[in-house]
């Protein structure tokens, strides 16, 4: 289990936040072995810092990150597979040459290196490109090379910093794929990410971070048993004023009527819905993490 407790990070300021700069604030969660971790924010959050606090590029204030029950060290981020918010490849580099480095690097042998570059190639999509030099690639595709460096060497953890971010949606699936893997096989994962509806679909767990500070943390389950459903009513063509004294607030698109609403009594909804015009729909739905976002950073 990777644990990571009370993680307090200040930046040294600048003329215009002269006490420094407070980027964590008692940072904490814990990933379970087999555990997609979604670890979604505003811009600014804390969750790069965080990351670079487990992967050791920065040192924390305070707080601790540990591996198994012991605290994090030099050689078990060796095993780590991380993928940094900077991009770090050499451009002159041809792409398969690259990859098979950074598992050398991990102390792969040559064969075993290239066995599982040509597999990383042929699963993200890069096998008609491995001759080429990652400057001649387009941002995506450099981006599918620097995930195929951070999974070459079989990790224990990984830990990526917006992997899914540039690429298109066929990657995306490709990558979806290759994580959900090494997932099934025991490896904890934590991603970052601002596409709240692909964390939603792969993630087991989420920590919503605001300001330095997680906001909230569960399973998906969890956090959407916390808020309350929503009636959704759609009404096609009503007459006017169909939804007047009823609470919830009403869009409108063409002739297509939507009602939402928290509260209320839905009989009582239903018969003004039906005497106003054809539903098209009457249903209870559970809050989108888009929506458990947005209430938990308010
Ligand atoms: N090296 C640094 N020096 C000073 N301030 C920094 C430094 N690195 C980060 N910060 C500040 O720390 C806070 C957290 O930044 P961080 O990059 O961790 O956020 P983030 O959640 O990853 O944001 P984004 O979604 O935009 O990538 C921000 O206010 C940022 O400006």
């Amino acid at each position: 289990m990777l644990e990571i407790n009370e993680l307090r990070k200040r930046f040294a300021g600048g003329p215009d936040a002269p006490g420094g700069k407070v980027a964590l604030d008692g940072i904490g969660f814990t990933v379970r072995p087999g555990e997609m971790y979604g670890f979604v924010g505003a811009n600014g959050a804390g969750k790069t810092t965080t990351m670079r606090i487990v992967m050791g590029v920065l040192q924390a204030d305070s707080g601790s990150v540990s591996w198994q029950g012991r605290p994090l060290g030099y050689d078990d981020r060796q095993r780590f597979g991380y993928m940094p918010e900077e991009r770090g490849l050499y451009q002159k580099m041809r792409v398969a040459e690259q990859i098979e480095y950074f598992g050398r690097l991990h102390g792969m042998a040559a064969p075993v290196a290239k066995k599982a570059t040509d597999d990383l190639l042929e699963r993200l999509g890069l096998t008609e490109r491995k001759g080429e030099t990652v400057q001649a690639l387009s941002l995506g595709n450099q981006q599918r090379v620097q995930l195929a460096v951070a999974l070459v060497h079989d990790p224990e953890v990984l830990i990526l910093d917006e992997p899914f971010s540039g690429l298109d949606p066929i990657a995306v699936d490709a990558l979806a794929t290759v994580l959900q893997e090494r997932c099934r096989g025991g490896v904890p994962v934590i991603f970052s990410s601002h596409q709240l509806e692909l964390v939603e679909r792969l993630c087991d767990s989420v920590g919503i971070v605001s300001a330095g500070r997680m906001v909230a943390t569960g399973t998906v389950e969890d956090l959407r048993a916390a808020e309350s459903n929503t009636l959704r009513v759609v009404v096609r063509d009503p007459a006017p004023g169909w939804a007047d004294g009823l609470p919830g607030t009403v869009t409108v698109h063409g002739d297509r009527h939507t009602l939402r609403t928290a509260g209320g009594d839905d009989q009582e909804i239903l018969r003004r819905a039906v005497k106003a015009g054809r539903v098209e729909h009457f249903g209870v739905e559970q809050p989108t993490l888009t929506e458990i976002f947005k209430e938990a950073v308010a």
